[in-house]
């Protein structure tokens, strides 16, 4: 049994949005408020009509909870989606393509390697997203899970919101993502023009993305003008980090950052900042992802070694 707060959540109504998650208390940063296993999931290899037929095995109080959950697809993509029934023989071809659509709506990223690539999990089904969200959704190979985290402290009554896109990207490629795959424009204090937070907070994004890919130049061994050394890679990853905390970001990509650093730092032989970095690294992926997630304990080892 895996423990949860999922006791202190409540979905309604959200204006403009549809339904969404709410706290009914106040929750520190760290908690764990869902982990559920799948009602829906996809490998790598498997095409997208494979959810109709994974949906048909459902039980019909699963298929009927699943079948209440949003489809965000426009005419166009349904059309596409009927196409590619038409394509694989599906008589209840109208049906197929809501539960398709529903599937692209709601799927979340699983295991790069693993089994499920993808899936729909019935409860963060309904969690809305927001660029500066507080709360991070991860999954657990080990418990078979999706766990969600909140990132920071919320109050009863705030709702809970995670990261439809990657948060360190540019305003605009987070926009048109939400608008092509989500359907909606976002109007979240980062997004809305009319927000002086907003600007500064596209400019910072900006930022971030650039040094992301810097970082990313040196970690692959490209050539990157700005970063070539360690120590550089070691203070433009801080700098990153900075701008993130400015942002209001916390989460997986903080404790990966870390990580970065104490790379760093061993390559360039210093063990105490090293330890020191891996040390936040494994503090925040247990607090975004909790204390039994296999990074934790592949970071556990690490700083076993390194003492
Ligand atoms: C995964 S579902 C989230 C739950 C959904 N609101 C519901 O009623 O089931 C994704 C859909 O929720 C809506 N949504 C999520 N975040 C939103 C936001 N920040 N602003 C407006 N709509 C949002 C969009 O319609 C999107 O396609």
């Amino acid at each position: 049994m895996v423990q949860t707060r999922d006791n202190a959540l409540s979905v309604r109504e959200v204006p403009g949005k549809g339904l969404g998650v709410y706290a009914t208390s106040d929750l520190s940063k760290g908690t764990r408020i869902l982990a559920q296993k799948p009602t829906i999931a996809l490998k790598a290899h498997q095409p997208l009509v494979d959810a109709w037929r994974i949906f048909q095995t459902l039980s019909p109080t699963k298929q009927r909870h699943f079948k209440t959950l949003h489809g965000a697809a426009n005419h166009r993509k349904m059309n596409d989606l009927l196409r590619s029934c038409d394509e694989h023989g599906i008589r209840d071809r109208d049906e197929a393509a809501h539960v398709m659509d529903i599937y692209n709506t709601n799927a979340f990223e699983t295991d790069r390697k693993g089994n499920a690539v993808s899936a729909v999990f019935q409860k963060t089904a309904r969690i809305n997203h927001s660029c500066v969200p507080n709360a991070e959704a991860t999954y657990n190979k080990r418990l078979g899970r999706q766990v969600v985290h909140v990132t920071r402290d919320v109050k009863a009554g705030d709702e809970i919101t995670v990261s439809y896109t990657r948060p360190i990207e540019r305003t605009a490629v987070r926009q048109r993502h939400l608008e092509d795959h989500y359907g909606f424009s976002c109007d979240c204090l980062e997004c809305d023009d009319d927000e002086e937070f907003a600007a500064e907070g596209a400019e910072r994004r900006e930022h971030m993305v650039n040094l992301n890919e810097m970082l990313e130049a040196y970690n692959d061994g490209a050539d990157c003008a700005v970063v070539k050394t360690a120590e550089e890679a070691v203070e433009t990853t801080e700098k990153l980090i900075g701008l993130m905390g400015e942002e209001g970001l916390f989460g997986k990509d903080v404790g990966r950052l870390h990580w970065d650093i104490g790379s760093h730092y061993e390559a360039l032989k210093r063990c105490k900042d090293a330890r020191k970095h891996y040390d936040l690294a494994l503090e925040v992926y247990a607090l975004c992802c909790g204390a039994d997630h296999p990074l934790v304990e592949k970071l556990d080892l690490k700083l076993a070694k390194l003492r």
